[in-house]
Order: structure tokens, then C-alpha cells, then sequence
């Protein structure tokens, strides 16, 4: 997929999605309530969240196959809200590929132009750019099922930008695919993205894969969008519990502010106490949240935050020393970098969980 991109110019006319206060319910069922969300031009955008979070859903009201209750949806600044799929200038790759297993790759990128009427000699010149595109021009005379699931996958991919769409939506295009393969594809799907500059919305559940490829990702729960931003602000500055703990390991030590002479304290459940400096905002019902890697070991050791802790397991991974260490009633596991010559602590034996009051996280729900 390294060649040149000879289909139209579709990165000089990106367009921007705008999704305004998006409910759906199916019965009582509210699936999507109140969605807002702008996905800017060009961008590679995530949906992200656990399964029945109501990410397919969205991606598909875009598209036209379902209906909002409520809320607008704009595509390139036209409301496109009462539209049917086929005038809305989007194209969808299913997680099924959705391939007629009967037609050839050749007819089957084809196929979407010729019921669109175009022109015979446009149809051959697009087929053969979408084909060489994904990489796939010397399989064009075979059927899907002579192809792997990558190239299934990528056959999907060459039928829908074929169809020259203003904006890009694949539903968890991936996850029929082994684990290597995924790895490839991903990488594939972001390297003709980027070259097409077509605005692309790619629904996954999966952390790895939306980190990987997307500019921004949107993090969903039941419904609701709980945060937006790139990969590294979503991990170093999650909104709240759930994004922290959806994106990467979280630690999370439950347990109250309490005020005693003037100085406040967080007492975490199972009675460790631990002083809360003067400039430290903690909001209510907040936890005291923290990743693996931001914590060490020490015996007397020095941090902003010291944990007397217990070791319950301690793994040799290679590069990295991994513990799971009981802190009053919670249990933490810590990653440190492991140093020549370094031997594991037992279980069993008293340490203390050092920490920086920069990268402790105080998270409400
Ligand atoms: N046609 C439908 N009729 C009734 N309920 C539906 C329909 N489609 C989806 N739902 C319900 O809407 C909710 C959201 O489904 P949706 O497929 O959008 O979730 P998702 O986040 O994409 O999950 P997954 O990752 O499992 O595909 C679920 O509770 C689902 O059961």
C-alpha cells in the first residue's frame, strides 16, 4: 500500500463532522443521550468504549441507517440530519466486510460505481486506483474467499473510497483479523488515511488499536461521552475514573478527606493516611488514583507520597519488575524498570509505594 495516490484529489476538500446533542432510545432503552462531538477535517477520529456503550450505533446514525430521536448531524456544514445513506456522502466498512463472495475483487470495488451510474471509463480508472491503493491491483480477478481475512478487509477498504466519499467510517474494521494481522492493517488503514486526508471515524473497543492510529478519540459509557482529546491527554489527564481506567492500567485507592488541626489528610480505606498539601485540589468523592509506572519501592525511601504497603506478588517480565503491593484494603500493582543485578522483593515483606504528588490523580466517578 506504498504507492502513489492517484484516485482524486480527496484531501483538498476534507470535511468536518459536526454531531449536535444526538439522542436515540430504542423503547427505554436510551442509547445515545445527548452525543456533541466535532471532528475536525482530515482527522482520524475514535469512537471508543466497552461493548453496548452505543459507539456502533453513532457511527451509523452518521451514516444514515438509523435515526436520531433528536440532535443534528452535519457533514461538511450541511445538515444532512433527514438524509437517506446514498446523499450524504459517506462511505462504511462493516466489520463483516459485507464482500459478495460471488463477484470478483474487481467486480466487487466496481459494483457501488456502476449502480451509481458513473461512467464506464471513470469506473475502470477509480477501480484500478482504489485497487492499487489497499495494494491489491495483482488480485483483482479473485474471489473473497481466495483472499485472507487482511485482504478482505482491505478489498472493503478499496470499495468504499472507490466511491470518492467526503468522510470515512469504519465500524471495528479489525476485529475479525488475527493479532499480527491486525497490527498491519492498522498500520495500513492509518498510512492511507493520512495520504488520503480523508476524515475517517473508526469504531473500536479496543484501547491498543484507537491509540495507535487515531488523532483524537472520543471515550463513550452508556451512552454518554465522557471525554475527548489525543492519546496522551486521555491517558495523562483522564476526566474521571472510567477514562482512566479504560485507557491503561489505573490504581485506584478508595478512601475520604478528612481535616484534622488545620492540615487535611486522604485516609484510605483499610487505614493508611496519607497529608494532602495546602495547593492540592481534591473534588468530592475523588480517589487516589495513580498509573503502575508512577510509583516506586523504597525502604525509608523519599516521595511526596509514601504508602506503607505489603508485597502480595512480585513477576520478573524482562525489562521491567512488576508488583502487586496491599495498601490498606486495596491492592496496586507497580512496574519499575529493572536493573542489572537486581533481585525481586519477597512476598510477604514490608515496603513502602513511593510517589510524585504530580502523578497521583484525584478521580471522581
Ligand atoms: N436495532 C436495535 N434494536 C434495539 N436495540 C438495539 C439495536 N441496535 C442496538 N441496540 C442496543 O443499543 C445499545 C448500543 O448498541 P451498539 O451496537 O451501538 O453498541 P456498541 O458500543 O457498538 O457495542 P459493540 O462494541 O458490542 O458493537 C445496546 O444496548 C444494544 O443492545
Amino acid at each position: 500500500m506504498n504507492q502513489p495516490f492517484p484516485i482524486s484529489e480527496l484531501g483538498a476538500s476534507a470535511v468536518d463532522v459536526d454531531i449536535r446533542n444526538i439522542g436515540l432510545s430504542y423503547g427505554t432503552n436510551h442509547v445515545l443521550k445527548g452525543i456533541t462531538l466535532h471532528i475536525r477535517p482530515g482527522e482520524f477520529f475514535a469512537f471508543l468504549g466497552p461493548s453496548g456503550c452505543g459507539k456502533t450505533t453513532l457511527l451509523r446514525l452518521i451514516a444514515g441507517f438509523n435515526e436520531a430521536d433528536g440532535g443534528e448531524v452535519l457533514i461538511g456544514g450541511q445538515d444532512v440530519s433527514h438524509l437517506p445513506p446514498w446523499k450524504r456522502d459517506v462511505g462504511m466498512v462493516f466489520q463483516s466486510y459485507a464482500l459478495w463472495p460471488h463477484m470478483t475483487v474487481r467486480r466487487n470495488v466496481s459494483f457501488g460505481l456502476e449502480e451509481r451510474k458513473v461512467p464506464r471509463a471513470e469506473v475502470d480508472r477509480r477501480v484500478a486506483a482504489a485497487l492499487e491503493l489497499v495494494g491489491l491491483a495483482h488480485l483483482a480477478d479473485r474471489r473473497p474467499s481466495q483472499l485472507s481475512g487482511g485482504q478482505q478487509q482491505r478489498v472493503a477498504v478499496a470499495r468504499t473510497i472507490a466511491i470518492e466519499p467526503k468522510v470515512l467510517l469504519l465500524d471495528e474494521p479489525l476485529s475479525n483479523l488475527d493479532a499480527k494481522m491486525r497490527v498491519q492493517v492498522r498500520r495500513e488503514l492509518r498510512d492511507l488515511q493520512q495520504r488520503l486526508g480523508l476524515t475517517t471515524i473508526f469504531v473500536t473497543h479496543d484501547q491498543e488499536e484507537a491509540n495507535t492510529i487515531c488523532d483524537r478519540i472520543a471515550v463513550m459509557n452508556d451512552g454518554v461521552v465522557q471525554q475527548v482529546g489525543t492519546p496522551m491527554e486521555l491517558y495523562e489527564k483522564p476526566a474521571n475514573l472510567f477514562v482512566a481506567n479504560f485507557l491503561g492500567t489505573a490504581n485506584i485507592l478508595p478512601g475520604r478527606v478528612v481535616r484534622e488541626g488545620g492540615q487535611r489528610f486522604f485516609d484510605i480505606d483499610g487505614g493508611v493516611r496519607v497529608p494532602i498539601p495546602a495547593h492540592v485540589v481534591v473534588p468530592e468523592g475523588a480517589k487516589l488514583v495513580f498509573r503502575p509506572q508512577h510509583a516506586s519501592l523504597t525502604r525509608g525511601g523519599a516521595g511526596d507520597v509514601l504508602l506503607p504497603g505489603t508485597i502480595v506478588h512480585s513477576e520478573f517480565l524482562g525489562s521491567t519488575l512488576r508488583y502487586v503491593v496491599r495498601i490498606g484494603a486495596a491492592e496496586v500493582s507497580i512496574d519499575t524498570p529493572f536493573h542489572s543485578g537486581e533481585t525481586l522483593h519477597q512476598t510477604g515483606s514490608a515496603v513502602e509505594v513511593s510517589l510524585s504528588l504530580r502523578s497521583v490523580l484525584w478521580l471522581a466517578i
